[in-house]
């Protein structure tokens, strides 16, 4: 067995040249105060100012994180001359709007960092991809599971060719989310809030599958109407590689209690090697790393690095760096929108695939 720093498997994000971009923020809920802020603190990032819905949010949050200046609108915050990017982070419904008033607004930014899920319906992901690609607004996709740290650190073995041909990646998610008031009556709750994350992790690992299998039941703990809480979905790859990602949003009755087993566990199987890894998220609000353990068959051993960063908050830099990064370099951003459609199509697939029982391929 090997422990110690993951020497060389990229676990950390790249970071811009500059950090002179001024970010002003539309959003002041848990993520933005407790993760966006947080981190882009710790990497540098300039937030020039924050609005929010209710103001005395925005001034609260901007107060606690040393935000200078609390704007009274998405308008005001456009119209000042130190925005060069705006980060969203308002519940999906309410992101389709203001993405609309700023790319239709006359002083347009030069970056959009959108939320997770991008949009609610696959129509409407489309619709804001195109106008930002209109206006000439660079849109990255904050689907930072990919930050994640184990989840870079396999993608660097996978690329490296370390582990061989992708055999069987499987993510095993018994963990608990705390689901918003805004996701009462959306049309998909698991799939497009929490799945997403691991549906664009395999993508990243593996690329676009040619079909999803999925089925789908409600959560016992969540009292308002859904229908995909607790989510099976299977991909097919046409290389013969498999995925599969099982969203236990339930995790057995460890509120109501049942002794906890909470955890997300992912395995890699490949056919050069294995790895085995965690999402230390559940933790949360411990600081809780992620880890990965890797073996090839060129040394027999279990290679077991560790870092002390976390997903939450640590990987929040990461999208905001990808975005500053493409607008340095004047290349498309690493989770561009358009990427991201095969994102959000893939969570159609899976709504589609359990509704009708049956398997729905992915046209390319
Ligand atoms: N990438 C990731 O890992 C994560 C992403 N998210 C995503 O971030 C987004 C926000 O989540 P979270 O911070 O947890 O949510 P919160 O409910 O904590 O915060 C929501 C924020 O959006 C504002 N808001 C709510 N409704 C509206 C509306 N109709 N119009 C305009 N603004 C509105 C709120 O304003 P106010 O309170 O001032 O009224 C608040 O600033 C979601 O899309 C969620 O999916 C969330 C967690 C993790
Ligand atoms: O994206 C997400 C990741 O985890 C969160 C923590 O509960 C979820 O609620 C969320 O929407």
């Amino acid at each position: 067995m090997s422990t110690g720093l993951p020497e060389g498997l990229d676990h950390l994000p790249p970071m811009p040249e500059g950090r002179d971009l001024g970010i002003g923020v539309v959003g002041a809920g848990f993520i933005v105060r407790d993760c966006h802020l947080v981190s882009y603190a710790d990497a540098g990032f300039r937030v020039v100012g924050l609005t929010s819905r209710t103001r005395a949010t925005a001034e609260e949050v901007a107060a606690l994180r040393g935000v200078p200046e609390v704007f009274d609108s998405v308008e005001a915050l456009l119209d000042d001359p130190g925005v060069d990017v705006v980060d969203v982070a308002v519940p999906p419904l309410a992101q389709l709007e203001i993405i609309r008033r700023i790319v239709s607004h006359p002083r347009t930014p030069k970056g959009i960092l959108a939320q997770k899920p991008l949009a609610m319906t696959i129509g409407e992901a489309r619709e804001l991809v195109e106008s930002c690609e209109r206006a000439g607004v660079v849109l990255q996709v904050n689907q930072n599971m990919r930050y994640d740290h184990s989840v870079r650190a396999l993608k660097t073995l996978i690329d490296r060719g370390a582990l061989g041909d992708p055999v069987l990646a499987t993510i095993d998610m018994r963990a608990i989310p705390h689901w918003m008031p805004w996701a009462e009556g959306l049309r998909s709750l698991s799939t497009f809030i929490m799945s997403i994350h691991h549906l664009d992790t395999l993508r990243y690992w593996l690329g676009d599958p040619a079909r999803v299998l999925a089925s789908t039941r409600p959560d016992p703990r969540t009292s308002f109407p859904h229908a995909d809480g607790i989510n099976l979905t299977i991909l097919e790859y046409d290389d013969g590689a498999r995925a599969c990602s099982i969203d236990d949003v339930w995790a057995g009755p460890a509120r109501e209690g049942a002794a906890p087993d909470i955890g997300i566990r992912w395995r890699f199987e490949g056919t050069k090697g294995a790895a085995l890894g965690t999402i230390g998220w559940p933790g949360w609000p411990d600081r809780v790393p992620s880890t990965i353990d890797y073996t090839t068959v060129d040394d027999g051993i279990w290679h077991r690095p560790r870092w002390p960063e976390a997903w939450f908050p640590d990987a929040f830099a990461g999208p905001m760096a990808g975005l500053m990064i493409a607008l340095e370099s004047g290349s498309e951003p690493d989770i561009s929108g358009r990427d991201n459609l095969g994102t959000v199509a893939l969570c159609e697939a899976v709504l589609r695939a359990s509704s009708e029982h049956r398997a729905v391929g992915l046209t390319p």
